[in-house]
């Protein structure tokens, strides 16, 4: 309990002092000492009053004491610097942060310089910053230079950015092990790695999912006093080899079509992905496909019925198919895909919704942005799971890849925008070996490109937390807590009643308040 000497009592937990500091401080907006030989200054996380829709906002408190001597006042700085090594070993002190100049609206400079800076200053944390020049420098950083010194990577951006550190970690954990990342079954080394997220970009969806709130003082203060959040991670294969990791969203059909859609109207902002999600809506498309998952809760299965841990395989046209290992919250819809999903518990929830009508899936896209149950839909189920496969259904299979050929002299096929990948703006077909063949109107978007070919698309795309992948064939493994973030989940201090998972384990309503 630190007394203050306008008689108000202020107790502030020693894991949630930020810095302390010799004089009178302030730090925001400038940095001020008023030097006075017997005062000294306590700056600590305080809570905001101002509550959010889904988690606490953090704020700088500060609180200035005056000792009778100068000598008290030294013991006093002393003593509380020794309890913050002492009771939060995990706070850093060298950080290597990456700002994305362009991500979201193109603030991550200001909000680094203005907002972060200061605060990791005043926890005495030594930063190295690095403003990126082009996509995946961040990740090639990571996986190439010297990382000695470091305690973590912050990445100032959104949730693209965050998928380059994380790529950049794990590949890095795993090259120094030895390990091959193109092999599902090999277990991955967790990575020592921590990350944090300033947010600064349009969905943010990482963050406000491990933290419940888009805000990057708090954020910020997540960072300096160390908090510590283990999150599982999804590799996602083709063929041979590793394609990517995700920590939120793998979307096939819907998500899909809509990050495609939405590449191409980067200008926009983040307003491209609501106006990418109504065309996608209105175009009303299904695709089919077999999906595989290996169920992860024994329970579920009955030690007569041999299903245990067996692949359980459905086949059909799917409005959607998603599998996410976190909740994956965001501004626009609060508890998030899987609203129950936990970070950190090394499963993943594997949503699939079947074709339906038009209103059918407004009404499960519309149940996102409320508290209602979208998954109590007759044409919604959902599946926690280890493990996911997608195939081309069946007959499709063959149907598509003649499709493909046909689509090089004009006939049916099943056409993508290249978006991110390669950079081009060609379409291509994707087949069901993942094979890529442009099309030959080179100058449409992949919805009027179905048009022109004469049929809609037969096959969409994965959006791998943002990215576009072209092949519908993949292979899915949840790794359970491959990285650690600078965060403790949502913090609004409720137990769910039926919860039995340990803190670390736990996801978002079961964080007890410290
Ligand atoms: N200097 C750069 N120039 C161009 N692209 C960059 C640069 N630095 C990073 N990138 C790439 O920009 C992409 C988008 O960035 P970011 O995720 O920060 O913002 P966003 O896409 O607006 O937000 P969100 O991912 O939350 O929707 C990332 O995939 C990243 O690889
Ligand atoms: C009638 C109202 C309907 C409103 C529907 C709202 C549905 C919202 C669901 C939110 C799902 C977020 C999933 C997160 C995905 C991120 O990993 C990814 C990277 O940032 N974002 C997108 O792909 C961007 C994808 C954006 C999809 C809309
Ligand atoms: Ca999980």
């Amino acid at each position: 309990v630190l007394s203050y000497r306008l008689q108000l009592c202020v107790s502030v937990p020693v894991a949630e002092v930020v810095g302390v500091e010799e004089g009178q401080v302030e730090v925001l907006p400038h940095k001020s000492v008023e030097d006075t030989d017997r005062d000294f200054t306590v700056f600590y996380v305080k809570r905001s009053s101002s509550r959010t829709t889904s988690g606490l906002l953090w704020r700088l408190g500060r609180t200035q004491f005056t000792c009778p001597s100068r000598v008290l006042r030294d013991q006093w700085t002393k003593h509380l610097r020794t309890a913050l090594k002492t009771h939060s070993p995990l706070r850093p002190h060298r950080l290597l942060v990456f700002i994305n100049p362009f991500g979201g609206k193109k603030k991550g400079r200001q909000i680094y310089h203005s907002l972060v800076a200061p605060v990791f200053e005043l926890a005495g944390i030594s930063s190295h910053v690095i403003v990126t020049e082009r996509a995946n420098q961040a990740r090639d950083h990571l996986l190439k230079k010297d990382l000695t010194g470091f305690d973590g990577v912050v990445c100032v951006g959104g949730d693209g950015m965050f998928s380059e550190i994380l790529h950049g970690v794990i590949g890095r954990t795993q090259q120094e092990a030895g390990l091959c990342e193109n092999d599902p079954a090999v277990t991955l080394q967790s990575c020592p790695l921590h990350i944090g997220i300033i947010p600064a970009g349009s969905t943010d969806c990482v963050c406000y999912t491990t933290v419940g709130v888009i805000d990057p003082v708090t954020s910020s203060l997540h960072i300096v006093i160390g908090d510590s959040q283990p999150l599982d991670v999804c590799s996602v294969h083709h063929g041979p080899g590793l394609v990517r990791y995700s920590a939120s969203l793998v979307g096939y059909g819907f998500y899909g079509d809509v990050l495609a859609e939405s590449e191409k109207r980067r200008w926009m902002g983040p307003f491209r992905y609501d106006y990418s999600g109504a065309v996608v809506f209105l175009s009303n498309r299904s695709y089919r496909g077999t999906v595989q998952y290996l169920p992860a809760d024994p329970l579920m299965s009955s030690p007569r019925d041999k299903t245990r841990y067996e692949w359980v395989s459905v086949d059909g046209r799917f409005k959607s198919v998603s599998l996410t290992c976190m909740s994956s919250s965001c501004a626009k819809s609060p508890l998030g895909l899987s609203p129950s999903a936990h970070l950190a518990d090394g499963t993943g929830d594997l949503i699939l919704v079947w074709d339906t009508n038009p209103l059918g899936f407004l009404t499960y896209l519309y149940r996102h942005t409320t508290t209602q149950d979208q998954f109590d839909l007759p044409f919604v189920e959902v599946h926690r799971v280890k493990a996911v496969r997608f195939t081309l259904a069946g007959g499709e299979e063959t149907e598509d890849s003649e499709g493909l050929h046909g689509a090089m002299d004009g006939g049916d096929g099943a056409y993508v925008e290249n978006g991110s990948i390669a950079g081009s703006q060609q379409h291509l077909a994707a087949g069901a070996n993942g094979q890529m063949m442009t099309c030959e109107d080179k100058t449409m978007s992949p919805f009027t490109c179905g048009l022109c070919c004469s049929k809609a698309p037969a096959v969409s795309v994965w959006n791998c937390d943002g990215e576009i992948l072209p092949f519908p064939e993949i292979c899915c493994r949840i790794h359970g807590q491959l990285v650690r973030l600078y965060a403790r989940g949502i913090e609004d201090g409720t137990f769910l009643k039926d919860c039995t998972e340990e803190r670390d384990e736990c996801n978002r309503t079961c964080i007890p308040p410290r």
